[in-house]
């Protein structure tokens, strides 16, 4: 109860963008894609905390293989900042990955930046093969030359709440995404 008035709060804050069923729905579709494409290959997803645990978890019930969870961190976004800072990678929690077919899954593809700094850190853990598969895609705000194999939504440029991803560590809760409408 107490949960629900504050969802409804905090919610009021931020225009809805894509809702959870338009979500569910495109997650289900990448989890076919996954599926046709790695049939009888040893696959490890591989989430970048801390944007991506609800799409990682959702999107692991819809792969019809056997496959392995591992965990990478990377943050640049921090407090109230919508550009990105210096990056900083923790592998310390990676599995093993040589010889994995590995799709590295992340909440959001901005400007690219931690995707291509993610890519080179685990290049060097040798794995089979290594793809990106990100919910959303702003296409318009690409700064480097790598786009993901794998999106469910473009989107326009807009700073972006909701299903994982958070403002000032705030809204990963909600289970849409949408623009959130900071109070000057
Ligand atoms: O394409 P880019 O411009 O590099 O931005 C994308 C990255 O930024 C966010 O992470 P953040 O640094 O906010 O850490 P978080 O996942 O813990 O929120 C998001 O989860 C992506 O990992
Ligand atoms: O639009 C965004 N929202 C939240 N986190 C982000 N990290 C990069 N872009 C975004």
């Amino acid at each position: 109860m107490g949960d629900a008035s504050r969802a409804d709060r905090q919610s009021d804050a931020v225009r809805p963008m894509i809702a959870a069923d338009k979500i569910a729905e495109a997650v289900r579709g990448l989890g076919r894609q996954i599926t046709s494409d790695y049939v009888d290959r040893p696959l490890t997803l591989l989430g970048v905390l801390s944007g991506s645990i609800m799409f990682v978890s959702d999107l692991m019930r819809q792969i019809e293989l056997p496959h392995q969870l591992g965990l990478i961190q990377a943050s640049s976004y921090r407090g109230t900042a919508t550009e990105p800072d210096e990056l900083s990678i923790n592998d310390e929690f990676l599995p093993n990955l040589a010889d994995r077919h590995v799709v590295l899954v992340d909440d959001i593809f901005d400007t690219g930046n931690t995707m291509l700094r993610l890519m080179h850190t685990l290049e060097r853990h040798h794995p089979a093969s290594l793809k990106s598969a990100v919910l959303l895609w702003k296409k318009d705000r690409t700064r480097v030359e790598l786009t993901p194999d794998y999106h469910c939504f473009e989107i326009p440029d807009a700073f972006v709440v909701g299903y994982g991803l958070d403002y000032n560590d705030e809204y990963r809760y909600l289970p849409y995404v949408g623009v959130v409408q900071t109070h000057e």
